[in-house]
């Protein structure tokens, strides 16, 4: 299994290279590219923890040798959040990095498992999904908008406030990856009820999460230690779905069917060919089911600028 990180020598790249390096089945290859001279040497430095994982750093200006062979591939190359910032406006420079980066993709390893986690996440998948196109080797199963830091936040935000084992909190947020395109469906969680005030609040809290850190690290830049473990959680389960195990069920921001948009995050079953299966998300509380509706015009018209951009 080969694994390649677009964006390792960043904050997100390489705390999630530091993770695939310890946590990827004996006998992976892992494959770290940035534009950033330092990359071959975090590949050296993470060379010398003892596991079972071979990696290799490649920098400069063509992706194409971190590609070859490669059976995922997660980007998390761009530049991240100052406080003030919206997501969206990190679009003028990352639209760009991510279309050259799917153009070498499509042309390198157009059968790899993609995951983008450069935000902003709803147009930028968009953005891989016509580039893809374009090229002719589009495969919407094979196309995730890494969404899994919106469910572990709602995981550990939910424990934390009903003093659970985090553990055994599960749920399914659905929508985008921006404000109030994140919907954690909290009438899903199991053996908890929630005040309406506290689903008010603690739903505001998981979209505004991204902020909370943008704003505690002071021009610092955003969420890279928490995003390097959603991403490793992610990156490993796209891995056991590839290597034939059942029962593996991320959320993700896919190109799905979804009767909402032409991009929406839900819970997907993950295969040899990625998605295997789009699953219902299930049901949804009155409160749900409106913030649903209203999110839409928003994440179609975050989504409309990603295809737009391509065309
Ligand atoms: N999907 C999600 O839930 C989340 C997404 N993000 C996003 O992830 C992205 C990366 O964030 P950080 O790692 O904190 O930023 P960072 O600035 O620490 O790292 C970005 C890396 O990308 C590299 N890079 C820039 N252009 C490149 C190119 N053309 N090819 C290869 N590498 C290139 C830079 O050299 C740098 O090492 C941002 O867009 C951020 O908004 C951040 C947190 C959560
Ligand atoms: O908020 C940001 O800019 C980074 C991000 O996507 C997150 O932390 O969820």
């Amino acid at each position: 299994m080969k694994v390649a990180v677009l964006g390792a020598a960043g904050g997100i790249g390489q705390a999630l290279a530091l993770l695939l390096k310890t946590q990827l089945p004996a006998g992976s290859q892992l494959s770290l590219y940035d534009i950033a001279p330092v990359t071959p040497g975090v590949a050296v430095d993470l060379s010398h923890i003892p596991t079972a994982v071979e990696v290799k750093g490649f920098a400069g200006e063509d992706p194409t040798p971190a590609l070859e062979g490669a059976d995922v591939v997660l980007i998390s190359a761009g530049v991240a959040r100052k406080p003030g910032m919206d997501r969206s406006d990190l679009f003028n420079i990352n639209a760009g990095i991510v279309r050259s980066l799917i153009e070498k993709v499509a042309a390198t390893c157009p059968k790899a498992l993609v995951g983008v986690i450069t935000n902003p996440v709803n147009t930028t998948v968009a953005i891989a999904a016509e580039v893809l196109k374009k090229a002719g080797v589009y495969d919407k199963n094979r196309l995730f908008g890494v969404t899994t830091l919106d469910v572990i936040r709602s995981e550990t935000f939910i424990a934390e406030l009903k003093g659970l084992n985090v553990a055994d909190v599960k749920l399914n947020v659905i929508g985008g990856h921006s404000g109030v395109t994140i919907l954690p469906l909290l009438s899903q969680v199991e053996g908890v009820s929630f005040t309406d005030e506290e689903v008010a609040s603690l739903t505001k809290r998981i979209q505004n999460a991204g902020t909370e850190v943008v704003e505690a690290k002071a021009g610092g830049g955003s969420a890279t230690l928490s995003m390097g473990q959603a991403a490793c959680r992610f990156g490993l389960s796209l891995v056991r779905g590839l290597q034939g195990e059942a029962n593996v069920v991320e959320c993700a921001y896919v190109d799905g069917g979804s009767e909402h948009a032409e991009f929406f995050a839900q819970p997907v079953l993950l295969g040899k060919n990625g998605v295997e299966k789009v699953l219902p998300y299930g049901d949804v509380s009155e409160f749900e089911a409106n913030a649903r509706d209203e999110m839409l015009d928003t994440l179609k018209g975050d989504i409309k600028i990603g295809v737009e951009f391509v065309k």
